[in-house]
């Protein structure tokens, strides 16, 4: 009988927060052609002659800021859902943690799998919306690795979950408590930006993404993978669940890198922009993350934090991400579970179960 495995697969954080395995994790994460997808010769010169140089020490600092005990919050987090799903998982899968960059890494993991006799495995994107530069190369390097040996096993993707009720019901759960706490008068979902060029670029159509002021205004045929439309349907769903009033919510994309145009509007535009409307009390929720880390907590609770302060707001508070929280553990599991029963009920599936034993 096939035994299932199942590999959770998050992007990646530094070893240390030092300068030195921060240039490490640095140098693998952007030489990855589909986050930086410039020539490759343009790309060598960039990382070695500016992004390393001067983004490792101030990155490294950055981490510093905001290291635990065990390690950095995206490790310490991702390990925690690992350990929880594993154990409401076990006798049924064998689960395993990795990271597209760094550790624990992709061959690491999956070699880990195979030795417990895993040949048929799950893998599950830890990201909620799909991007070429997220759940993308997570993917095709998880198909390489896979791939690698002769005895290729069965491979099933857990699609993104931007519009799962279980996990807009989750992240509900997590943020009531911190909203009606601090009494917020605004709430900004803030998602982890990307190039535009990247948007230009998954659009199928090769004419709808970004071609009209509201071409993320609802997922359509047109516009199903991309990434700006599915993080404006998860803050679609997340406010309609919180129950807030149309200009109660705004959208909003952070961490952007280089001087290429991102995803607009920009966090750092919109925070000072929100204080100067008259916002005092903002929560800030950022659901392209499920486990809280530099991008959630220096980014956004520290420097976030600072910046609409000095502009006028009283109070900016970050609501927690799903980290290991019980509604997301449950909602892990559900997914896995519903991408099993998609996949075991297909008539292929159904096939193969009935075909006669396969000989020689
Ligand atoms: C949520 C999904 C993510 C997308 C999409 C994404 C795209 C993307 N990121 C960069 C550059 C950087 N991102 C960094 C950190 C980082 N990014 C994500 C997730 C997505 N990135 C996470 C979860 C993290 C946090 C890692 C951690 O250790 O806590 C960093 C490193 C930190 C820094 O120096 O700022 C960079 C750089 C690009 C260029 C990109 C799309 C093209
Ligand atoms: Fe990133
Ligand atoms: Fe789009």
């Amino acid at each position: 009988m096939a035994r299932k495995g199942l590999l959770l697969v998050n992007l990646g954080t530094p070893d240390a927060p030092e300068t030195g395995p921060v240039r490490r994790y640095l140098r693998e994460f952007l030489s990855d052609p589909r986050v930086v997808d410039i020539h490759p010769v343009g790309r060598w010169f960039l990382l070695n002659f500016i992004i390393l140089p001067f983004r490792s020490p101030k990155s490294a600092h950055a981490y510093r800021t905001v290291w635990m005990e065990q390690g950095s919050p995206l490790l310490v987090h991702s390990k925690a859902l690992t350990a929880a799903v594993g154990e409401r998982l076990s006798g049924e899968y064998e689960v395993e943690l990795a990271m597209r960059y760094g550790n624990p890494s992709l061959p690491d993991a999956v070699a880990r799998l195979r030795a417990r006799g895993v040949t048929d495995f799950t893998v599950l994107p830890l990201y909620p919306q799909e991007a070429p530069s997220s759940s993308g190369s997570s993917l095709a390097r998880t198909y390489e690795v896979l791939s690698g040996p002769w005895d290729v096993p069965n491979v099933r993707a857990v699609p993104a979950f931007h519009s799962h009720p279980a996990f807009l019901d989750a992240f509900t759960e997590v943020a009531r408590p911190v909203i009606s706490g601090m009494r917020a008068d605004h709430v900004l979902f803030s998602f982890h930006g990307v190039p535009e060029r990247h948007i230009r670029k998954s659009d199928p159509t090769g004419k709808h993404c970004l071609a009209s002021q509201g071409c993320c205004d609802a997922l359509t045929d047109a516009n199903r993978h991309c990434y700006r439309a599915q993080c404006f349907a998860t803050a679609r769903g997340l406010a309609s669940r919180l129950g807030l009033e149309p200009e109660g919510w705004s959208v909003s994309f952070q961490s952007r890198l280089g001087r290429t145009p991102w995803v607009k509007p920009y966090t750092d535009v919109v925070l000072p922009e929100l204080a100067a409307r008259g916002v005092k009390r903002l929560a800030v929720m950022c659901p392209a993350f499920v486990a809280d880390c530099l991008e959630t907590v220096e980014e956004v609770a520290i420097r976030g934090r600072d910046q609409f302060l000095a502009s006028g707001g009283e109070d900016l508070k970050l609501v927690p991400s799903l980290n290991s929280h019980p509604a997301w553990v449950d909602t892990v599991v559900r997914l896995v579970r519903e991408s099993e029963a998609a996949a075991t009920s297909s008539p292929a599936a159904a096939a193969a179960r009935e075909a006669p034993g396969r000989v020689g």
